[in-house]
Parts: structure tokens; C-alpha cells; sequence
């Protein structure tokens, strides 16, 4: 049985211009411990499609879906209150700007066990220890002090880290990292990447990875998923698509990467003839 199942999924939001598609009829899925990457360019619907897997959308949103499911569980016909159980527990999701996504009001501390107090109902000593675990699980050091810290006191790498460990806190079989690394330096990008797999491989958890950057989607992703202008292009493994990408929407996507450059400037995708070739079409 799929971890998650989405079929025909839209999203549409009202503006004052009128109403805007933003996801068109996206099907998607993703298998128990795989590693599924959603990639397109900044606009393409990726966020929204997962925001409304999380029900984080704004009123302004109509999601509408022939099926949305969660371990077999119909998540557009639970109440909200049995929704809330599912998600940031058994699914959780961490966003781009991790100082942004932290309360700066609160410790680290605080919002780690926080997680805890409402989706496992620990009590104090029990949070206490479980949050120590969680920030030495993901590599911060002196955890037990660092508990005390509030967002500004951290680097944005150890922010990060613990939005990990507030998204891993209640071991959820479903983890969506938004663009994890992009706000992030160089080198701390590559450190964060490297703790999503091994937390991923060590918890058996299902990862879908929203990225625009082809070399996060090699470097992670067992299956792939292409988005448009909200339109899924291409659904392949990672090895196919790399290898013999379908539609002229992924080649473009793949010839804009620095290392198939092969004249003085770098092709864009609207360099490149667009013909959608697999699903749907992109206008
Ligand atoms: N609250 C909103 N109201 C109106 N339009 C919105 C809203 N949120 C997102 N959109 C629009 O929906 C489209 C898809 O946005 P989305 O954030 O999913 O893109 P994305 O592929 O994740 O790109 P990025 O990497 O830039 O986040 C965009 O055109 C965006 O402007």
C-alpha cells in the first residue's frame, strides 16, 4: 500500500484578479522508505501540492483532489481535529528558512518538546530527555545547553537541525523537506543533505524532497516527479531520468546544469523548444 496517494489533486487560489491555478490535476505517490524528489522551477506548484497534503493552506485556497490518502486513511474526508493527529506527527514537514519557520520567542527547547507534549503526551522528565536525544541524533553539540538557546543564538545550519529534530521528534513515517538546504551556505547544504538520508535510511521513513536543484535530486532521490506551471511533466526513476528524460521540459531542466554546458552561456529552459511529451500540458 502507498504512503501517500494523491490523485488529480488542484489547487486554486482567489485573488483580486480572479481565481488562480496554481496545482492542475497533479497525481502523485510515494512508496513506504522510498525517496521520492518533486522538482521544477520556482512557481511550479510544488510547495502548494505538499501544503495541501499538510492542510497549511490559506483560506484563500480551494483544494480539491479525487483522493488524498494517508497509510490507506482518507485524509480529505477526517475531521480536522483527526487530521491534526496525522499531521506533524505520523507526516511532518520542514520549510526552507529555518530561522523563519522557529518561534523566536520561545528556546529550541521549548518548541522540541512542545512537539512532544502534544502529539505523545510526554511529561516534563520524559520531554526533557526525548529533546536531548533529538538534538544529539542530529548532531548538535552540548545539547542539554543548547535546549536553552533561542533561534538568534543558533546559525542558520543549526536552526535547521532543529527543525529536523522537531519534524523527526514523533518518528513519522512521512517527512517533506521544502527546499531544506537553499537558505543555507554551501557547505553546511551538503552537511544537512547528508543527515535527511541517514535519518531517512536509519527510520525507515518515506522523503519527499522539494528541490529545484538537479543535483540535490541525484544525489538523493530513489523516484522523481517533474512539475510545470503546475503540471506534473514526468514521473521516472532516477537513473531514467537522468539517463533518458522524456519530456523536453526535464532535458531543458537537465542542459541548464553547469556541467553540460557546452558553449559560452548556459541554455535557459525558455531557450529550449517546450513541448510537453509525457502528461498534461503546460501553457
Ligand atoms: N497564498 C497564495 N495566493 C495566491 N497565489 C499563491 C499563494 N501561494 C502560492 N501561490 C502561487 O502558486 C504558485 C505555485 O507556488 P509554489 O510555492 O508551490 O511554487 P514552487 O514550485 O514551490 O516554487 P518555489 O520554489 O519558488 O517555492 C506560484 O505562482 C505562487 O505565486
Amino acid at each position: 500500500m502507498a504512503l501517500l496517494e494523491i490523485k488529480n489533486l488542484t489547487v486554486s487560489f482567489d485573488t483580486s484578479s480572479g481565481p488562480f491555478m496554481a496545482v492542475k490535476g497533479i497525481d502523485l505517490s510515494i512508496e513506504p522508505r522510498e525517496v521520492l524528489a518533486i522538482v521544477g522551477e520556482s512557481g511550479s506548484g510544488k510547495s502548494v501540492s505538499m501544503l495541501a497534503v499538510m492542510g497549511l493552506l490559506p483560506p484563500s485556497a480551494t483544494v480539491k483532489a479525487d483522493r488524498m490518502s494517508f497509510n490507506g486513511k482518507d485524509l480529505l474526508a477526517l475531521d480536522p481535529a483527526e487530521r491534526r493527529k496525522i499531521i506533524g506527527k505520523d507526516i511532518s514537514m520542514i520549510f526552507q528558512e529555518p530561522i523563519a519557520s522557529l518561534n523566536p520567542c520561545f528556546t529550541v527547547g521549548y518548541q522540541i518538546e512542545e512537539v512532544l507534549r502534544v502529539h505523545m503526551g510526554m511529561d516534563k522528565v520524559q520531554r526533557r530527555a526525548r529533546a536531548v536525544e533529538l538534538l544529539t541524533l542530529v548532531g548538535i553539540p552540548e545539547p542539554t545547553e543548547r535546549l536553552n538557546s533561542f533561534p538568534h543564538q543558533m546559525s542558520g545550519g543549526q536552526c535547521q537541525r532543529v527543525m529536523i529534530a522537531m519534524a523527526i521528534a514523533c518518528n513519522p513515517k512521512l517527512l517533506i523537506a521544502d527546499e531544506p538546504t537553499t537558505a543555507l551556505d554551501v557547505t553546511i547544504q551538503k552537511q544537512i543533505l547528508d543527515l535527511l538520508m541517514k535519518l531517512q535510511a536509519e527510520h525507515g521513513m518515506g522523503l519527499i524532497m522539494i528541490t529545484h536543484n538537479m543535483g540535490v535530486v541525484a544525489e538523493t532521490a530513489d523516484r522523481v516527479v517533474v512539475q510545470y506551471k503546475g503540471t506534473k511533466m514526468e514521473e521516472a526513476d532516477v537513473l531514467s531520468l537522468f539517463e533518458n528524460p522524456k519530456s523536453n521540459y526535464t532535458r531543458a531542466l537537465l542542459a541548464a546544469l553547469p556541467d553540460n554546458a557546452t558553449g559560452d552561456r548556459l541554455p535557459t529552459v525558455s531557450d529550449m523548444l517546450f513541448e510537453p511529451a509525457v502528461s498534461g500540458a503546460a501553457s
